[in-house]
């Protein structure tokens, strides 16, 4: 099994097959490789099941199916292939192995779907062009109807490999298991690709191992081999505000709470110090939850950019439980703050204004800055980025805007304008909750304000924000989140806690 970062799109992984090729590795050798490895994963996940119902779609995704029929037989399993076209109307290396199949083939409409233990989807796969109609369509729904598991070959088909959603409205395979080749794709980690996927399984099919790297692929699974070098440790020699100071801008005193889960997060995750800045009235419901965050008073955008004029501040959060005059902040945040992370209220305030947005971000391109929208928050701010997946949208997003853009939900997408993407699959169910999202914009400010650059920096956060939420387990509430995080830390820093 392959355990890597990257994820290729479908025309990467295209030009991953034609390099293969080229070093020398036949495509025969590849199919060979592939069906062989959908075999394997068959028997071992259903080792009792004896009746197999192969469907060989008109392509290499096909061409897979007949290899795994032909690996699956002679291991002494009755497998039977139901074809969406007649195998002499096959081109290339599946015809090829077409002919190498000499079992049952019967065309895909009388094939009883009820009779099989296990049903192998060979029908489309990374060469999926238009959504699934007909007979097409039909055998999707009726394997989906037959309740039999499915194990889908290289993806569930109706599926799009870089969309994770089907294209159209057509119907998509549900499957048990995907067996998928060299490297996932985007639609295998993107929802609700993930979920279509089951359980995801990824084959070395004999692809030189030069092949990838030379890709220059630039969208990766969030996981901590992406980001944890940059990850700021501690120094024994460290000044608190060396570690950094971040600050916190507050809503008004009925609702401070959002500033608050922000501030503590940024702490938990090493800021050196931080501080919530806002108007007297907040700051006095602040000073009886807070003691080791400090509080500073700024009425209004004209008091914040005062604080920023008369200290440093490594990183500054506003947008959580902003309320009114968060534009003017954001602004201020934006001009006097070493790294800026902006949320929720933010994104309101600038709807359908995003070009206002991104020449306030560029007025100081040096300075990193992150944008965290859930998708109700990116639509008001990007009325127009509807076209494409999650990911095309926040990659699109982060080079309109300079920022690097986190686009939430249990999929989320950290891009950078840079061109490089992350997507996150760590997130639990109970991460849905009141406040987590004001959480994740602390985490993000407390690693900026320790020098992390802001992809990898928002890209752990988002990983930390999942781990700390799966750790916590049932009844989390986003007060929990900070504490949990150091737990979190200590694993990915290879210290125990209690060292
Ligand atoms: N060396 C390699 O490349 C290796 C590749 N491998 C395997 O190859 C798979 C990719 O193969 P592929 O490119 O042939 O595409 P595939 O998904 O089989 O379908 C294309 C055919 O379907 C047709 N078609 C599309 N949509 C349709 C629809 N809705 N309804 C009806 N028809 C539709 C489309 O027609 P067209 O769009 O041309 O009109 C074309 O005829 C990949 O997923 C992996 O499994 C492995 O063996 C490892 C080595
Ligand atoms: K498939």
């Amino acid at each position: 099994m392959v355990m890597s970062l990257e994820l290729l799109a479908c025309a990467e992984m295209t030009e991953a097959d034609r390099r293969a090729v080229a070093a020398g590795v036949s495509g025969a050798a590849l199919m060979e490789a592939a069906g062989a490895a959908v075999a394997r994963r068959a028997r071992e996940l259903w080792p009792a099941a004896r009746r197999i119902l192969v469907l060989a779609g008109p392509g290499a995704n096909g061409g897979d199916g007949y290899v795994a029929a032909r690996r699956l037989a002679e291991r002494g399993l009755a497998v039977t292939v139901a074809a969406l076209v007649p195998p002499e109307r096959l081109s290339g290396d599946a015809a090829f192995m077409a002919s190498r199949w000499s079992g049952a083939v019967t065309p895909i409409a009388d094939a009883d779907f009820g009779a099989a233990d296990v049903i192998v989807d060979a029908l489309f796969g990374a060469g999926l062009s238009r959504p699934l109609e007909g007979a097409a369509a039909d055998a999707a729904e009726r394997a989906n109807a037959s309740r039999t598991p499915i194990l889908a070959v290289d993806v569930p088909s109706g599926l799009h490999g870089d969309l994770g959603a089907p294209l159209g409205r057509g119907p998509v395979v549900r499957a048990a298991a995907t067996v998928t080749f060299v490297r996932p794709k985007p639609g295998h980690v993107l929802l609700p690709g993930r979920t279509l996927c089951g359980a995801l399984t990824v084959a070395d099919i004999g692809t030189p191992e030069a092949v990838v790297p030379s890709l220059g692929v630039a969208t990766f699974r969030n996981r901590p081999a992406l980001w944890s070098g940059a990850l700021p440790r501690p120094a024994t020699d460290g000044h608190k505000y060396r570690r950094g100071h971040a600050l916190v801008w507050s809503g008004p005193e009925f609702m401070t709470g959002a500033a608050r889960l922000s501030a503590f997060a940024a702490a938990r995750v090493g800021a050196g110090a931080v501080t919530i800045a806002g108007a007297p009235a907040a700051l006095r419901v602040h000073a009886a939850h807070v003691s080791a965050i400090m509080l500073a008073e700024a009425v209004d955008a004209d008091g914040l950019e005062k604080l920023f004029g008369a200290r440093r501040f490594a990183s500054a959060v506003v947008g959580p439980g902003a309320g009114p005059g968060v534009e003017a902040a954001a602004r201020a945040a934006l001009d006097g703050a070493e790294s800026a992370v902006l949320d929720a209220d933010v994104f309101t305030a600038f709807a359908g204004r995003p070009d206002e947005l991104a020449a306030a971000i560029r007025r100081a391109p040096a300075r990193p800055v992150v944008l965290t929208p859930h998708e109700g928050e990116f639509a008001r701010l990007f009325p127009d980025l509807t076209d494409g997946s999650k990911l095309d949208r926040a990659r699109a997003a982060a080079s309109r805007t300079g920022a690097v853009v986190a686009l939430k939900g249990a999929d989320t997408v950290v891009a950078a304008p840079d061109g490089r993407a992350a997507i996150a699959d760590n997130a639990p169910p109970t991460l849905a909750t009141a406040g987590a999202g004001d959480v994740l914009a602390g985490f993000c400010a407390g690693l900026l304000a320790q020098g992390m650059p802001a992809f990898e920096a928002a890209a752990a956060a988002v990983w930390i924000h999942g781990e700390a939420a799966a750790g916590f387990g049932p009844g989390l509430i986003a007060d929990d989140l900070p504490h949990v995080a150091p737990a979190v830390l200590a694993r990915l820093l290879g210290a125990p806690k209690d060292s």
